[in-house]
Order: C-alpha cells, then sequence, then structure tokens
C-alpha cells in the first residue's frame, strides 16, 4: 500500500474485475420533505464482492437498498445490474434477479421454513421435486438440519436460526445480487458473530454480489471488501478498502466513525489462516503411555501438552502435575483441562484473541474443517500482527506529514 493510492471516490480503481452492481446518482426525495433522504449515491460494487454500507441512524442506508430493490422508486439516477438498466424494468423481474435479507427476516409466520425459503422457486414455476431439494440444499448450505427444520413454523425457531432462513431465502433462485439490511443486528453478540463466521464462508462458495448494511463499524470491517462510510443522505465521505480506511481515513469524519483503537480493529480484518501460528506446542496421543506423554512436554519449552484423539482432534490440555496424577492411576484422557478455546484458519484474529482470553490456558487451538489440530495462535501471535499494524499507521501518518511540510532548500 502506498500513500497516494489512497480512494476516496465514490468509484475507486478497482483491480479489473466485472462491475454488477452501479448506482449513477441515485435520489429519492421524499413527498412533503426538505430534503432528499438519499442524494446523488454514484456507487459501484464489482462482482463476487461484498460491499458495506455504514453510516448512523437515518443516513438513508435502508432507503438506499430500497431503491436497489425497488421497493421504492428513485426521483432520480440509475440502476445497474449486471451491465443492464434496471430503472424502467418490472419490479418483479429486478427482484428474481437480487436476494434480500432483512433484520426480521420478514419470513411470512404461517408458512413452514420449506414453503418460505421455496417462495422465489415457486414464483419462478419450478416443479415440487426440485423446490423441496432446493429447500433441502439450502437449508444444508446454512447449517440446518433439513428434516428437523423444514416442517417447522418461524415461530418454532431461534432468532439466529430465522435469520440463517433468511439467507436460505434470499439464495433459494440462486440470484447474482444479494441485499443485506441489517441482517444481523438483532441478533445477540455471540450468535451474531457466530452467523457472520458462518456467511463469510459461505459466501467463499457462493461469491454473490453483496450490498451489506449495518451501523457496527466493526461489522464493517469484518464483513465488507468495501465499505462506504454515509454521511447524511447517502453523501458517501469514503469508498475504500477496510485496510485504507483504518491506515488512511479521508477526514475527521471517518476517523470519528472508526473511533478509537484501529489497531484492535484490525484483528477483524486478520485471519488466522494468513498468520504465522505456532506449531511447536508438545502434543501426543491421549492412549500413550504417560512416560511418552511426559518426555514430549518435557522436551518443549511449553508448561502443557495437547493430548489428541484418534483422529488427530485436540482433547485435553495436560501439565506434568496432570501427569503425575495419571501416573498414581488416573485416566489420561480425564486428568487436564478440556480444550475449549478452538477456531477454524477462516476465523479472524478477534474471534481467536475472544477465545484466547477466555479460555483456561491462554491459547487458542486451530483446527481445520474435519477438526483436526493444525497448530496455536497465543497472545504472541496477535502482538506481533498489532504491532505491525501500529507501525503500518504511524509510517503512514509520518509519510503525510512529510507530504505535508515544504521541502528545506527548494527555490522559492
Ligand atoms: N417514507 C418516508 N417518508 C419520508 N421520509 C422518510 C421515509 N423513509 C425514510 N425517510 C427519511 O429518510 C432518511 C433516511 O432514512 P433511512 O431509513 O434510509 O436511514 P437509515 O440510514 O437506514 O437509518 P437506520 O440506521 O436508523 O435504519 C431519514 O431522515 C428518514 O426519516
Amino acid at each position: 500500500m502506498t500513500t497516494t493510492d489512497t480512494l476516496t471516490q465514490a468509484d475507486p480503481a478497482r483491480s479489473g474485475a466485472k462491475p454488477m452492481i452501479e448506482l449513477v446518482g441515485l435520489t429519492k426525495r421524499f413527498p412533503g420533505t426538505a430534503e432528499a433522504a438519499v442524494d446523488g449515491l454514484t456507487l459501484t460494487v464489482d462482482e463476487g464482492e461484498i460491499t458495506v454500507l455504514v453510516g448512523p441512524s437515518g443516513c438513508g442506508k435502508t432507503t438506499s437498498m430500497e431503491l436497489i430493490n425497488r421497493l421504492i422508486e428513485p426521483t432520480s439516477g440509475r440502476i445497474l445490474i449486471d451491465g443492464k438498466d434496471m430503472t424502467h424494468t418490472n419490479p418483479d423481474e429486478l427482484r428474481r434477479h437480487i436476494g434480500y435479507v432483512i433484520q426480521e427476516t420478514g419470513l411470512l409466520p404461517h408458512r413452514t421454513i420449506a414453503q418460505n425459503v421455496g417462495t422465489v422457486p415457486k414464483l419462478l414455476g419450478w416443479d415440487k421435486a426440485r423446490i423441496a431439494a432446493r429447500v433441502d440444499e439450502l437449508l444444508e448450505m446454512v447449517g440446518m438440519d433439513p428434516a428437523t427444520y423444514r416442517g417447522r413454523y418461524p415461530k418454532e425457531l431461534s432468532g439466529g436460526q430465522r435469520q440463517r432462513v433468511g439467507v436460505a431465502r434470499a439464495l433459494a433462485a440462486d440470484p447474482p445480487v444479494m441485499l443485506m439490511d441489517e441482517p444481523f443486528g438483532a441478533i445477540d453478540p455471540i450468535t451474531r458473530e457466530r452467523l457472520q463466521n458462518e456467511f463469510l464462508r459461505l459466501q467463499q462458495q457462493v461469491r454473490k454480489t453483496i450490498i451489506f448494511v449495518t451501523h457496527d463499524i466493526d461489522e464493517a470491517l469484518k464483513m465488507g471488501d468495501r465499505i462506504a462510510v454515509l454521511r447524511n443522505q447517502s453523501h458517501i465521505a469514503q469508498y475504500d478498502t477496510p485496510e485504507n480506511l483504518l491506515t488512511s481515513p479521508a477526514d475527521d469524519y471517518v476517523s470519528d466513525f472508526i473511533g478509537t483503537g484501529a489497531s484492535l480493529k484490525r484483528l477483524n480484518l486478520s485471519r488466522v489462516r494468513d498468520i504465522e501460528m505456532a506449531t511447536d506446542a508438545p502434543t501426543a496421543s491421549v492412549s500413550a503411555p504417560v512416560a511418552e506423554v511426559r518426555a514430549a512436554l518435557l522436551a518443549s519449552s511449553w508448561t502443557s501438552l495437547l493430548l489428541l484423539d484418534a483422529a488427530g482432534r485436540p482433547a485435553r490440555w495436560v501439565t506434568s502435575r496432570d501427569l503425575a496424577r495419571a501416573d498414581q492411576g488416573a485416566v489420561l484422557a480425564e486428568v487436564g483441562l478440556p480444550v475449549e478455546a478452538i477456531v477454524e484458519p477462516h476465523a479472524t484474529l478477534a474471534d481467536a484473541l475472544d477465545e484466547l482470553i477466555a479460555s483456561n490456558v491462554g491459547c487458542t487451538v486451530v483446527v481445520d474443517g474435519s477438526g483436526a489440530y493444525q497448530g496455536i495462535v497465543d497472545l504472541e501471535t496477535i502482538m506481533t500482527v498489532v504491532r505491525t499494524v501500529r507501525d503500518e499507521y504511524e509510517r503512514f501518518h509520518l509519510a503525510q506529514k512529510l507530504a505535508q511540510q515544504p521541502a528545506d532548500g527548494q527555490a522559492r
């Protein structure tokens, strides 16, 4: 990253990807209001990317989404999807190309989960067998057992499950574009974190072009490939990558919106798979002889050893004191502490840090998709990332200061 490539315009220089959503001067003036709710929003979202609209309450986020979806009609401006001008097409036709997820999911209360998920395929005239197969596939995709849930009604699900169904329904007809308006807003923080992670994992598979609305900058930094920080009337203060927003905010409005702790927020941008994990933690099979386990622990610089089950999955943490108890007859698989802090490689460092803080041993175990042990994230690993970010940030500000000073000795 250089100091000159900061992108603050509404339309950032993009990496040659295909534009999928183009908003051009989109404006909405509600009758009888002095100010436009959305005033000249111009924004391009590339295929397969998540753009987050983030801004304070009332700045026009929901109105912008409803305009794109043609739930309300623009006063002026244009909407292009995949190069086609959709401003005046039939709104029903448009909505078949756009999946819409909203905060309270908008599930129909008297329809089963299967009927809710199958709404758009039914409208499209798919036959029953095809709809049923698609519903089951989508429920699986969002982590819900089809046999258990397809026949239930929305009120028989938790808030998190309803949001998952909302996502499944939006994906039903495989639309190229998804609009998500505070989809996880009404969910408790822990479930919210989980849904965000699940959604990012799902997005790796489905690669939709997404506009995602939130008023939470941390959620924006985590979910967005690009983020548009909005002022009132959906005026764009900065449209940029999460990294650039954190290291080079365009102005005080953006810095204030990001708030303090930019280095900590960066932990939301770094994924466990991208950093160097500690791989020197001593491990042994839970069925190994105690003497062998002790030898492995003593040969390392660690005070605890990680026992793994037959499939290589973390089972327990043991110290030499636990091993002494095993010498006296305790079962190895029952001494020590259970492994509570576990993440997969796509987790963010913020997730890993959360787990670490809550864990009883001060480190988080990383496992692959099948649950097998991969490595460890400890506080040192995280501190290294924080230090690197802080150094980058300081270098950027120094460079900016130097650029503002008139060079000495220049002809006047
Ligand atoms: N139907 C309407 N008639 C008149 N004004 C409206 C209407 N809908 C929204 N507005 C106004 O438009 C502005 C933008 O509202 P909008 O709901 O888009 O904001 P928002 O950023 O989504 O807010 P929040 O985060 O609180 O949901 C607000 O000032 C709101 O009062």
